[in-house]
């Protein structure tokens, strides 16, 4: 019957009026954006402002304080700690997870991100850039639509970076969705940006 069909949603992840507390801390309060299908956002904001705090609320790992997340589609959270197990080689740590989500072209991820030659060598022997660059395979293995990458680009080369940049760009070019806390910038068409200092709670006037 025409008509019938129902339409699938496009990804989204919105926040409104979030307000996040770490311990006893109040970082941010009054946090309102929405990311719909292709759309990107780099989070800046200095060293302890609550990027992180954010992100894992986004992702449903930290509970709001007030407020509200809304998320249509899989999230996939890239952080400074890789769910990669480090006793292992890599190639079977990333063939753990590639397995889990049914990965038929894990050859050309890890050639993306020039770990082919890593795939012998424990994961606790692994620089920084290249643990990050395993991240990101498994984050690509995935196909999730919506990527919350914090500090993506720490620790890696000018090289890492392009490919890094090119990711996401192609990411948000299939529809995909992205939040990135960066203290670098990050060369991604039409990214908007949101300064996690403009929701810090004000001081109380004496
Ligand atoms: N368990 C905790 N209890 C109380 N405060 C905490 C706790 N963990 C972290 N904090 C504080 O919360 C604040 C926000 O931390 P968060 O990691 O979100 O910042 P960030 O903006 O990501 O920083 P960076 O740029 O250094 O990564 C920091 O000031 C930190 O010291």
């Amino acid at each position: 019957m025409e008509g019938s069909e129902t339409a699938v949603p496009g990804p989204r992840l919105a926040a409104e009026g979030l307000a996040c507390r770490r311990g006893e801390r109040l970082l941010l309060r009054k946090l309102s954006f929405a990311l719909d299908t292709g759309e990107a956002l780099h989070l800046t904001g200095a060293n302890g402002t609550g990027k992180t705090t954010l992100i894992r609320t986004l992702a449903g790992l930290a509970r709001p304080y007030a407020g509200e997340v809304e998320a249509v589609g899989g999230i996939g959270l890239v952080d400074e700690r890789p769910a990669l197990d480090p006793d292992l080689p890599l190639g079977r740590a990333l063939g753990f997870w590639e397995r889990v989500d049914g990965v038929a072209d894990a050859g050309s991820i890890h050639a993306r991100l020039g770990l082919e030659r890593l795939l012998d060598v424990p994961v606790r022997y692994l620089s920084t850039g290249q643990r990050k660059r395993a991240a990101l395979a498994a984050l690509m293995g995935r196909r999730v639509p919506i990527w919350l990458l914090d500090e993506p680009l720490s620790g890696l080369d000018a090289g890492a970076i392009a490919t890094v940049t090119q990711l996401v760009g192609e990411h948000l070019a299939h529809g995909g969705i992205a939040l990135v806390a960066s203290h670098q910038t990050l060369a991604v068409p039409g990214l908007r940006s949101l300064a996690i200092e403009d929701y810090a709670p004000r001081e109380e006037p004496a």
